[in-house]
């Protein structure tokens, strides 16, 4: 089991209290109509975007293919959302994944599945990148891994310091992507090299 995998499911009754007394907190009338059924909803928005806190994304990368390429695999322009742990507003990027096999490749689509699974947490963006490349790294006992996420936090675009177009630009590489410059060259300038 992994180190972060909570001990138990989500607490829906709890939720829906807290959001009834957020909802009294900040000045509002949780009886009336159009908030009657928030605490509820609520409840079960938080259940759906942190599902992946009961979730081991390791069961999407159990299944490999025997196949003899040793060439970089590239998974560009994943979107995901997740949800800053700081202000538990959300946090919409794009992931791009590089992977150079040792004998074995993964499905295209579990790439994807995973990043929601470690999405669906409340995350901080570095945390997200370093785990996705260490995960895939011995999941896959590949050669190489580069990550790299792009992301715009609502909690800097829409309040405090409010700066909409800023994204933030985290990245990982392990293994050849480490060792061998011309190879991380290689995997930034096509992950970057067409929007330049
Ligand atoms: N490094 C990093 N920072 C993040 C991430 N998500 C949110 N943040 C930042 O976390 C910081 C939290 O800062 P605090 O000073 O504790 O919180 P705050 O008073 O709400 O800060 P402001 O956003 O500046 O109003 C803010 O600067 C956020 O922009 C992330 O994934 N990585
Ligand atoms: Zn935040």
């Amino acid at each position: 089991m992994a180190a972060n995998t909570p001990r138990h499911e989500v607490d829906l009754d709890r939720i829906r209290r807290a959001v009834r007394e957020i909802l009294l907190a900040v000045g509002e009338d949780p009886e009336r109509e159009g908030l009657v059924e928030t605490p509820d909803r609520v409840a079960r928005m938080y259940a759906e975007v942190f599902q992946g806190l009961h979730q081991d994304p390791r069961v999407h990368l159990t299944k490999l293919f025997t196949q003899k390429y040793d060439e970089m695999v590239l998974v560009k322009d994943i979107r995901f959302v997740s949800f800053c742990e700081h202000h538990l507003l959300p946090v919409v990027g794009q992931a791009h994944v590089a992977y150079i096999p040792n004998g074995k490749v993964v499905g295209l689509s579990k790439i994807p599945r995973v990043i929601d699974v470690l999405a669906k947490r409340p995350q901080m963006q570095e945390r997200l990148t370093e785990e996705l490349a260490d995960l895939l790294m011995r999941e896959l006992d590949a050669r190489g891994v580069a990550v790299v996420i792009e992301a715009s936090h609502s909690c800097m675009t829409i309040r405090g310091v409010n700066k909409p177009n800023a994204t933030f630009v985290t990245s990982a590489v392990r293994g050849a992507f480490k060792e061998r410059m011309a190879t991380r060259s290689e995997v930034m300038s096509l992950i970057f090299g067409a929007k330049n």
